[in-house]
């Protein structure tokens, strides 16, 4: 152990609360010691929370007030166990948020985040629906509270949709949605901005009126100081911890003021002052207002050291931790009170077992609704998801690996005099010019379109200037020397073997072109040359090419590139639209808070994610059947093999891609990096996974990697389906289906995970 742990460990023991203390801590509704809160690196540490204490008894309205950016949102994050504190203590309802059995987060709590952070596409009845079925609630029950809250605070209709609504009213059902389950503990942040005054001495009547019997606690956090005089117990926030603690009658006769606001802004003239000139200072101020003992919580004048130093420090309102001079707010149990078990504490371990476990049938219902009832709001955006891949397809089939079309050649005939009126296709063994019968013969049976030039420097200007492909030049004698050499065999004088040829300077900018411009004239060639043999009696083999390819095993004579892109890009669409559509699902609910809320009322990150899963699967399943039917049944795209197997495939493709999707979703922050790691992904997966070369041409060092990635065994399974029609027993076969699973199993486990700590 290093020297630095060890001291750490020691005044980590020496911070060990007693036994009396934590009942103590447990008894109110939240208990915040020590915390210690840093957004940004260790070695540039941005703190926000700096040894802060805080104490909300069960039953008051506690009014959280600070300085914008100061640190109220990131402290009641962590109190609702949506953000883990670097070091220090949370006592929320008994419980530590996060633990097993806490009930935090969950129904117990109500959180009202800062944005809206609704579904805008959501009535007001629905979006309480909502929230009051994940809570636990019954129709009936949420149906009477609806009713209440939607004159309460005065909304509006309540079959409006909440994107329709303006801000202040999207705040008020944002404040509905927190209230409908009644929870113990409510958490507002900022729930009055853009309320009007009436409206919102109505909320603070209706927040004392639901704490009075002691059931409801509430902590409220605001930027109008001076409507949190009807707040029980006022904590001032500056500079990461509190400046005071306490009631705002007793906070303003302290210091002697005439309003919070005016308290505040003392209390912050003392603290600016600093720890060296503190005696001064507090002097010149106390010399005006007096401040009585325990006004002044001393962790903030006093330095840190003062402020760390005691497990009890706190938990009483306001105290100054030299004189021990205490207001006590949250009684003292006694011996007979206190339990010997504690409560449970946070519990970070990660247990995949677990969280499959926690999964509720209730929640996932709430949770398929909501996602289905987006969708059904969204039709226009549905039909372009689910139809975009068809699309895709559709333009697949007819772009993709078809023989280009009328290809330019220029062609200078020597055998003929130009212009080429004469050279026409003559039957029979002893035409004059075979050259005239070739280009006829390759002109009626291959896309070419041939221009006959003068001059060989007017053929190459063409090919030069991009009007043509290539040029052919066929010498003067060229169909005596081809006579001459197909009678005399071996013996052809070396004259005519030069001049029986047809010379060819093609343009290989372009390599398809060249390859098919080459295909069609060898082939044309070899085609015409037998069925001239054929008018003169000879045996056409005697042209031919001393190779035979007899009938393929698998596939058809032409190979297509087509058949050979179909199943890589089939999985590759699939693949990449259930990323976008997962991933995009997932950000919108992320970066609009709607998720933090959701997981704040109890959702795990299970369900979340599997209720996603289902949902989604819906889409891609009527996705996955329409690329398939328009690739096979009607562009009549090679399909040799099981359709079962063609389908399982493909929709496990799209579920491995939906996996993806999560890992984007919760590893990245921003719509932004997540496009970006999403294309960013696309390229190399297209190129590595052999969908656009065969892998057969990797180096063996980059085969590694390939084999590894998600869609190379898969594709190759795929294409030994459809071309080969193999089974699932063939090992190429089901090592894609093996592949694509332990990508599914990683992908779920590591969003898992990621959900699970990234909490900031
Ligand atoms: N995830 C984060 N990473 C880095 N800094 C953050 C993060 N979240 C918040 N901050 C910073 O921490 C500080 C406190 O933010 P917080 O939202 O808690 O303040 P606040 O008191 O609630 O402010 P306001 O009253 O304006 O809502 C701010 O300066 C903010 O920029």
């Amino acid at each position: 152990m290093t020297e630095g742990s060890s001291d750490l460990e020691l005044r980590r023991r020496q911070l060990k609360s007693q036994q009396s203390t934590l009942q103590t801590r447990k008894q109110n509704a939240v208990c915040v010691r020590r915390a210690y809160k840093r957004y940004g690196t260790k070695s540039h540490p941005y703190v926000i929370l700096d040894g802060l204490n805080m104490t909300v008894p069960k039953g008051c309205i506690y009014g959280l007030l600070g300085a914008s950016g100061c640190g109220k949102t990131t402290l009641l994050n962590c109190i609702v166990g949506r953000k883990r504190l670097n070091s220090g203590e949370i006592w929320v309802l008994g419980g530590k948020p996060g633990s097993r059995g806490s009930g935090v987060p969950g129904p117990r709590v109500g959180y009202m985040p800062q944005e809206i952070a609704l579904y805008g596409e959501f009535t007001i009845r629905e979006t309480l629906r909502y929230f009051g079925w994940l809570s636990g609630k019954t129709t009936q029950e949420i149906e009477t509270k609806l009713e209440f809250l939607v004159n309460f605070l005065m909304l509006p209709d309540a079959e409006r949709q909440v994107k329709n609504l303006s801000g202040g009213q999207q705040r008020r059902v944002s404040f509905a949605a927190t209230l409908v389950h009644e929870p113990e503990l409510l958490i507002l942040d900022e729930p009055t901005v853009g309320v009007d005054p009436v409206l919102r001495q109505n909320i603070w009547n209706h927040l004392v009126d639901i704490t009075k019997h002691g059931k409801t606690t509430v902590i409220i956090t605001t930027h109008y100081i001076d409507e949190t005089r009807q707040a029980h117990l006022i904590g001032l926030m500056r500079g990461g911890y509190f400046l005071a603690e306490a009631s705002p009658e007793r906070l303003i006769s302290q210091f002697n003021a005439e309003s919070l606001e005016d308290v505040f802004l003392k209390l912050s003239v003392i603290q600016n002052m600093g720890k060296r000139r503190r005696s001064s200072v507090l002097q010149t101020v106390t010399d005006t207002i007096p401040i009585p003992a325990g006004a002044v919580n001393d962790a903030a004048v006093l330095d840190d050291e003062v402020g760390e130093i005691s497990g009890e420090f706190g938990d009483n309102i306001s105290i100054s931790s030299r004189t021990n001079r205490r207001v006590s707010i949250a009684p003292e149990p006694t011996a007979e009170e206190i339990p010997s078990e504690l409560p449970p504490d946070e519990d970070t371990g990660f247990r995949f077992r677990d969280m499959l476990k926690v999964v509720s049938f209730s929640h996932m219902r709430v949770m398929m609704w909501k996602n289905f009832l987006w969708m059904w709001r969204n039709i226009p955006i549905m039909a372009f998801i689910i139809g975009l891949p068809v699309g895709q397809t559709i333009l697949f089939c007819i772009t993709i690996g078809h023989d280009p079309k009328n290809v330019p050649l220029s062609i200078v005939n020597y055998e003929i005099d130009y212009p080429m009126e004469r050279c026409q296709y003559k039957y029979g063994c002893n035409a004059s010019h075979l050259s005239c019968n070739y280009f006829q013969y390759i002109a009626d049976n291959y896309s070419l379109d041939l221009t006959y030039y003068a001059t060989e420097e007017e053929a190459r200007t063409a090919v030069v200037k991009g009007k043509s492909w290539a040029m052919l030049v066929v010498p003067h004698n060229f169909s005596d020397s081809l006579r001459s050499r197909i009678e005399l065999g071996k013996d052809t004088p070396a004259w005519d073997l030069e001049t029986s040829k047809i010379h060819v300077t093609p343009d290989k900018s372009n390599e398809n072109i060249a390859t098919f411009v080459t295909r069609d004239l060898l082939f044309g060639l070899e085609s015409y040359g037998q069925a001239f043999l054929k008018q003169c009696g000879i045996d056409p083999k005697v042209f031919g090419r001393p190779i035979r390819f007899e009938k393929p095993i698998y596939g058809y004579g032409q190979p297509d590139f087509t058949d050979f892109a179909a199943p890589g890009f089939i999985l590759t669409i699939i693949f990449f639209m259930a990323v976008a559509l997962t991933s995009g699902a997932m950000l919108l609910e992320r970066n609009e808070g709607i998720l933090e809320r959701s997981l704040v009322n109890g959702i795990t990150a299970t369900e979340m994610l599997f209720s996603q899963v289902l949902t989604q699967f819906v889409v891609m399943f009527g996705q996955t059947t329409m690329v398939l039917i328009v690739a096979f049944p009607i562009f009549h795209l090679t399909q040799n093999g099981s359709w079962l197997l063609l389908f399982t495939l493909t929709i496990l493709g799209g579920l491995c891609g939906m996996c993806f999707g999560f890992v984007i979703a919760c590893t990245c922050d921003t719509e932004r990096s997540a496009t970006y790691l999403a294309l960013g992904s696309f390229l190399p997966i297209v190129m590595l996974c052999g969908i656009i070369w065969p892998i057969q041409a990797m180096s063996p060092y980059l085969l590694w990697i390939t084999d590894f990635l998600p869609l190379t065994q898969a594709t190759e399974s795929l294409r030994c389906v459809i071309a080969r029609g193999w089974g699932i027993e063939d090992p190429i076969v089901y090592s894609g289906f093996l592949s694509l699973l332990l990508w599914i199993f990683i992908f779920l486990t590591i969003s898992l995970i990621t959900l699970k700590f990234k909490k900031g």
